[in-house]
């Protein structure tokens, strides 16, 4: 996927102001940002589904403010609000979605993959909130798309449902799915992507690994222990000879010790410009 100079503006709002984009093919891609920051229009473009100002867009090899029909089959989407079929059963409408696709999943298999086998009979409308989005997964990857993109997946989720959603992803990444995944929550962008993009006022203010992004692996760690009752810390550019020196004062096991650096939330709090 290849995106040039993109921009879109609505009104007086300059939703989109000039985004580069490389995201490979196989690769796990997280758009981070504040709220407003443009993500979803950057997204909904890439996707076909909305149109752009400006700037040059390749999807999968095609321009997707032109998309055609076989195009469509090879793309998945989550989108950040979907419109749930109320009335049918969890198995109804995956096996429905399934006949659009010229080689979709087993319907089965993916109500498995999403955790809602013991609900494949309920109708949507008697489902919670976070068993819903677990439905509007289910639905973005029926299809076996070659690029699926997923727009804050895990809102509303329980902790071990997103665990269970990180595995599927994981093993969707492993299966060669390009995945571009838009999300608030950074252990989630941390967990799963192999590159990230921080997204400011439509653009990219930051990108790289998340391990190194905003300079975080090379940032001064944090050294940390307890001694004579009370919590030390030492900010050091050289933890290793830091760690070294307790261990010769304490002849072995430093009691309490911790080695920290900047988490990706921190560095992305200073990106955006919010004070941390
Ligand atoms: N259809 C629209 N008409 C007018 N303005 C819009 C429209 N869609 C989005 N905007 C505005 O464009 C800006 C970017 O919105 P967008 O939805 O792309 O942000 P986002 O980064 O996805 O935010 P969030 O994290 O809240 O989903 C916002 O200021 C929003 O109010």
């Amino acid at each position: 996927m290849r995106v040039r100079g993109l921009t879109k503006r609505y009104g007086d709002v300059q939703a989109v102001a000039g985004i580069d984009l490389d995201i490979h093919a196989g690769e796990v891609f997280a758009i981070l940002g504040p709220n407003g920051a443009g993500k979803s229009t950057t997204v909904e473009i890439l996707e076909g589904h909305r149109t752009r100002d400006a700037g040059e867009v390749s999807v999968l090899g095609v321009d997707p403010g032109s998309p055609t029909r076989a195009w469509r089959s090879r793309i998945g989407i989550v989108p950040q609000t979907a419109e749930d079929v109320a009335e049918t059963t969890v198995r109804e409408t995956v096996r429905h979605f399934a006949r659009y696709y010229p080689r979709s999943k087993d319907p089965d298999e993916v109500i498995e993959l999403v955790g809602l086998t013991g609900k494949a009979n309920s109708r949507i409308r008697q489902l919670s909130g976070g068993q819903r989005r677990r439905v509007d997964v289910a639905l973005g990857v029926i299809g076996a798309p070659d690029l699926l993109f997923l727009d804050e997946p895990t809102t509303g989720f329980d902790p071990e449902a997103r665990r269970r959603f990180w595995e599927l992803i994981e093993g969707l990444a492993r299966d060669g799915t390009t995945i571009v995944l838009t999300t608030h929550y950074l252990d989630e962008a941390e967990a799963l992507a192999g590159r990230v993009a921080v997204v400011s006022a439509g653009r990219i203010v930051a990108e790289g690994d998340p391990a190194s992004l905003g300079g975080r692996a090379t940032a001064k760690a944090v050294v940390g222990w307890s001694e004579e009752g009370e919590r030390r810390f030492l900010e050091t550019d050289t933890p290793t000879t830091t760690v070294l020196e307790l261990t010769g004062r304490f002849d072995g096991e430093v009691p309490g010790l911790t080695v920290t650096r900047p988490s990706l939330e921190d560095v992305y709090l200073g990106l955006i410009g919010t004070p941390a």
